[in-house]
């Protein structure tokens, strides 16, 4: 589902609801308060101590002219040294408020990531079905760098400005009253056009944000499944596509371009305007002695001061806008329900006696049709049970439900007579192997993937549970072996070896219970051979379920459960269910749809 769909676009309101969500993220910042208050020490001084120099250079020109009036400050030598005092006290701040900002921003932001990441591994599969993951995969990028951007930057400059603003205006007024009144007459002009402007450049500034996430899915999506792309030769169609959309990105970005543009000019203008003003005004002010030239220099400087931090306000606001939307979407995925807490507690070894009791189950993402309507099926200890049913039918939604990926409406999953909810999630997912139809391997070595069944296995554990699996023999005939790079979700193996790496991880993983997905393509009769033999081992001792595609596997089960609309309608052994001529495994099997 797109962001559109969950109405999340809509522009985030930066009301006092907006700042509280931003101050939320404050809570990542807390473990580094000591620091964080030497960064904001710093910043106060940093942006005062600025503001000292538009006085001190007046006070130049009017010590030249011989009527100083600041006091201890009497000859040029005097002023110039103190202005260099400014700037290297001003040059000490800055770097200490960029450096400590820079050490709680990364640290925070980090924390942020983690948390983030955290949240992702534990959330359930639903979540999954509803959020696509180019879209999660922004919220830890994108996102989380505006708030990296906010905290660092934005925040620093609002203090900056609204200092220079409100200090500058202070100054501005015990330097010349009268003057500084006839300057205020630009400032409303300004605040009302900053405001207007603002929020039209804010709405389509978040518009292109949004379209520029849209084309991220699409690269993001299509580079997952590039052989797809090729196999249907929609290259052209993909490129088309996503040049489309980055259309889509430049019309809006130029149309807030265009806003934005008008905006500064307007800025600009008037605030020239009112210095040029101010300079009419003030000259005028100097030949009737009412202001020293310095004095003049100083308030045009400080004006100019101001004018600019107004100017940045705009800029800072919509920044922080954009903050709060990202906070918004953050807050968003931290806030989602687990599904577990992430620290494993152990469940003893199970002994595998599954049982079904009545399992009723629709997926939360289509709750109007119900997937399973009364499943009951037992699972002894150490048996192989086949479960075939026609396709759509539900067989993998049960292996998913015996794995407790998504929660069931009604009934109950046993296991050694015990709730599966009663059991720790991740302690209890320890003790079932899982065989996929389809394997995709993690991007790095072979002895890595292996050892994904167990992090804690031994390089001879792993090269026996290799060779148990029948992967010894052509991992070492790489001249890298164990340390082969798979590539990207292990395309540099091939089917049969892919299966034989996920079977040995399984070893390795060695649980009570074992779901095999059996591969629908045949491989070749030597490749099968090796898989069929490596699966024998690995069955050993264990409870398994198969979803079953081969006539083979099938006849050599301990039972056969059919699955025919959301039931169990026969159980049994081939030889007996295939009495029954008009019962649902004889169909099956006659129409081979298994
Ligand atoms: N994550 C999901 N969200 C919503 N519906 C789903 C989800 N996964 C599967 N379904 C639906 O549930 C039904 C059962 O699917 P399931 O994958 O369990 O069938 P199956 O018997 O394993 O089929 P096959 O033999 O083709 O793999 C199908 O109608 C499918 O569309």
């Amino acid at each position: 589902m797109s962001r559109k769909d969950t109405g999340e676009k809509k522009a985030a309101r930066l009301d006092k609801k907006g700042i509280k969500k931003l101050r939320s993220i404050f809570r990542f910042m807390l473990p580094y308060k000591g620091t964080f208050t030497v960064g904001i020490i710093s910043l106060f001084f940093s942006s005062t101590v600025l503001l000292a120099l538009p006085r001190l250079t007046g006070e130049l020109l009017d010590t030249a002219l011989g009527n100083s009036t600041i006091p201890y400050l009497e000859n040029l030598t005097q002023v110039g040294l103190a202005l260099m005092a400014v700037l290297v006290l001003q040059s000490i701040f800055s770097f200490a408020r960029v450096y400590f900002f820079a050490i709680v921003n990364e640290n925070a932001m980090a924390d942020l990531r983690r948390a983030l990441y955290e949240k992702f591994m534990s959330l359930p599969m639903s979540f999954y079905d509803k959020n696509r993951s180019g879209e999660l995969f922004s919220r830890i990028t994108s996102d989380v760098a505006v708030l990296q951007d906010t905290f660092s930057t934005t925040l620093a400059e609002l203090f900056r400005q609204v200092a220079t603003l409100v200090l500058g205006i202070i100054i501005l007024f015990t330097l010349n009253f009268k003057l500084t009144m006839f300057m205020m007459l630009t400032f409303p002009i300004l605040i009302i056009a900053a405001i207007i402007f603002g929020k039209f450049i804010r709405k389509l500034s978040k518009g292109t944000q949004d379209a520029l996430a849209d084309t991220n899915i699409i690269v993001e999506e299509t580079l997952q499944s590039i052989a797809t792309v090729k196999t249907f030769a929609n290259e052209h169609f993909e490129v088309t596509r996503y040049a489309n959309n980055l259309f889509n990105v430049i019309k809006i970005a130029l149309k807030a371009a265009t806003y934005k543009g008008a905006f500064i000019s307007f800025i600009i203008t008037v605030l020239m305007g009112g210095i040029i003003g101010v300079l009419w005004y003030g000259t005028y002010m100097v030949s009737t002695e009412e202001i020293t030239v310095g004095n003049l220099i100083s308030f045009v400087l400080y004006t100019m001061f101001i004018g600019g931090s107004i100017g940045g306000l705009g800029d800072i606001y919509g920044n922080i806008q954009k903050a709060v939307g990202a906070t918004d979407r953050v807050e968003e995925i931290l806030n989602a329900e687990s599904e577990h807490q992430i620290d494993k507690e152990n469940v003893p070894r199970l002994q595998g006696n599954i049982s079904f009791k009545n399992v009723i189950f629709s997926y939360p993402t289509r709750k109007e049709i119900e997937v399973l309507k009364g499943v009951d099926l037992e699972i002894n200890q150490g048996e192989r049970v086949a479960l075939v049913g026609k396709s759509g039918g539900g067989k993998s939604t049960i292996a998913q439900l015996l794995q407790r990926f998504y929660a069931i409406d009604s009934g109950d999953i046993l296991i050694d007579g015990k709730s599966t909810q009663d059991y720790n999630l991740i302690g209890y997912r320890k003790h079932v192997g899982v065989v996929p139809q389809e394997v995709l391997l993690f991007g790095g070595s072979i002895e890595e993937n292996i050892k994904y069944g167990n992090p804690e296995a031994s390089k001879e554990e792993v090269i026996d549970a290799a060779r148990k699996a029948n992967a010894l023999e052509f991992i070492e005939s790489f001249p890298e072996g164990f340390d082969t790079l798979v590539g990207e979700r292990g395309v540099k193996l091939s089917g049969g070896q892919r299966q034989r790496i996920a079977i040995a991880r399984a070893i390795l993983k060695d649980p009570a219970i074992l779901i095999l997905d059996e591969a629908t393509s045949a491989l070749d009769i030597e490749s099968e051979k090796l898989v069929q033999d490596a699966l024998e081992t690995l069955m050993e001792g264990r409870t398994s379920l198969i979803i079953a595609h081969r006539l083979s596997t099938i006849r050599n089960a301990d039972k056969i459960a059919v699955l025919e609309s959301g039931k169990i309608k026969e159980i049994g052994k081939h030889d007996e269910l295939m009495q029954n001529e008009s019962g649902a495994y004889n169909k099956l099997i006659q129409l081979q749809e298994f």
